[in-house]
């Protein structure tokens, strides 16, 4: 017998749809259907779907632009109608569902984050399936997550999942898209995320989807290093999430890293979006990766962007690759002042005294 546990499901507007440009409510029982069965298991199911912006075409019965205000205006009918069809289903089991709509603000704050986290948290204690999507209605391209697939990953930190499975119309991640080539072979184990994977992660291949595999591969890159198991397959077919939970599905399957144990840590991890870039030298790296020292500012040489203390900023190394992220002791101006630095010196170069460490190590994150 598995060991209980927190399944985040992904539906695409693929899945939802069987690629037609209706709702498939003959499989969405058979998806309902199962995530119940994993419930009578003891295991707790959050549930991402995509689909109001299909639902609201459906309804409106005419063609409709694909602008940003007509996409919201299709969120708005259709993501009413998602839930009456999520809920009603639910109910044949005898279970309710509750619907959060988040946008990019609700996890970059962290306030709202553990607003969010403590809303779901209440949720899946009362035995409820919250169903998630993004509050596209309101969300402009500044407060977007923008796909679904990243907000997966954010919403499985948020829940702290041990799994999210991210159901497409593939069989998971192939070495090309196989839409449009035949001899793409599936890849259905991966360790390492680097550029040689996302090189082979395209877009949607149709008008329906958001982000294609490229988005998955960031959620999954997300999601596993906040140590949750991470499973792309197709979302067709008959028991796939149950086959999911038991191996028995072809699909590709990315191995959890460590995760952080504190919380804030995590919230760091789920993305809030950077406000700048502080770049290190390669002793500072190997301080910051072997050590787990903090960042002092003799090992800085550089920085960007418009950020003020406190604000959060990505760390990088002489090649611009991102190595970690954490939440800045000083502005732009002041790092720039200092940047090289031996720590003696700085309250000289400031005219006060701030301390040393431009990143303390318990407010970064390794990448
Ligand atoms: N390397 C790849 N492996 C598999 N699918 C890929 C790859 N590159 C691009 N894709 C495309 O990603 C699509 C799935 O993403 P998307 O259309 O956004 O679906 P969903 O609505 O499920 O999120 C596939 O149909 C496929 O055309
Ligand atoms: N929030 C949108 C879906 C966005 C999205 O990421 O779509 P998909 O790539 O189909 O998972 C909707 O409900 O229509």
């Amino acid at each position: 017998m598995q060991r209980e546990q927190i399944i985040v499901v992904k539906l695409g507007t693929s899945v939802l749809t069987g690629g037609t440009d209706k709702l498939d409510k003959a499989h969405m029982v058979e998806l309902v259907r199962q995530c119940c069965e994993l419930k009578k298991q003891g295991h707790q199911v959050v549930m991402v779907s995509s689909g109001a912006v299909a639902a609201g075409r459906e309804q409106l019965l005419k063609s409709c632009g694909t602008s940003l205000v007509d996409k919201q205006m299709l969120a708005a009918i259709g993501q009413g109608q998602l839930i009456h069809i999520w809920q009603s289903l639910f109910a044949l089991y005898g279970v309710n569902v509750g619907q959060m709509l988040l946008t990019r603000a609700d996890v970059d704050d962290r306030e709202r984050y553990l607003n969010a986290r403590d809303t779901l948290t209440a949720l899946l204690s009362y035995n409820v399936v919250p169903i998630i999507n993004e509050n596209d209605a309101v969300a402009t391209s500044e407060i977007k997550v923008g796909d679904n697939d990243n907000l997966s990953a954010l919403v499985a930190i948020l829940a702290n999942a041990d799994k999210l499975l991210l159901l497409t119309d593939q069989d998971g991640l192939f070495t090309s898209d196989p839409r449009t080539n035949a001899d793409a072979k599936l890849i259905d184990e991966v360790t390492h995320i680097n550029d040689e994977l996302r090189q082979l992660a395209g877009g949607s291949g149709t008008s329906l989807g958001t982000g294609g595999m490229a988005t998955k591969l960031q959620a999954a890159d997300i999601a596993r290093r906040a140590g949750v198991e991470v499973i792309i397959a197709k979302g067709a077919g008959s028991n796939v999430i149950l086959k999911c939970m038991s191996e028995q599905l072809p699909g590709t399957r990315f191995l959890k890293l460590t995760a952080p144990k504190d919380g804030r840590k995590k919230w760091l991890l789920a993305g809030p979006k950077s406000n700048g870039q502080i770049a290190i030298d390669t002793g500072a790296i190997s301080a910051l990766q072997n050590n787990g020292a903090s960042l002092l500012a003799k090992g800085v040489t550089s920085a960007f962007g418009d950020f003020e203390r406190g604000d959060l900023i990505d760390l990088i190394d002489t090649n611009n690759q991102v190595i970690a992220r954490g939440l800045t002791r000083f502005s732009r101006s002041e790092v720039n002042k200092i940047k090289g630095a031996h720590s003696k010196n700085i309250a000289q170069l400031l005219s006060y005294d701030a301390g040393a460490e431009v990143l303390h190590r318990d407010d970064l994150v390794l990448l």
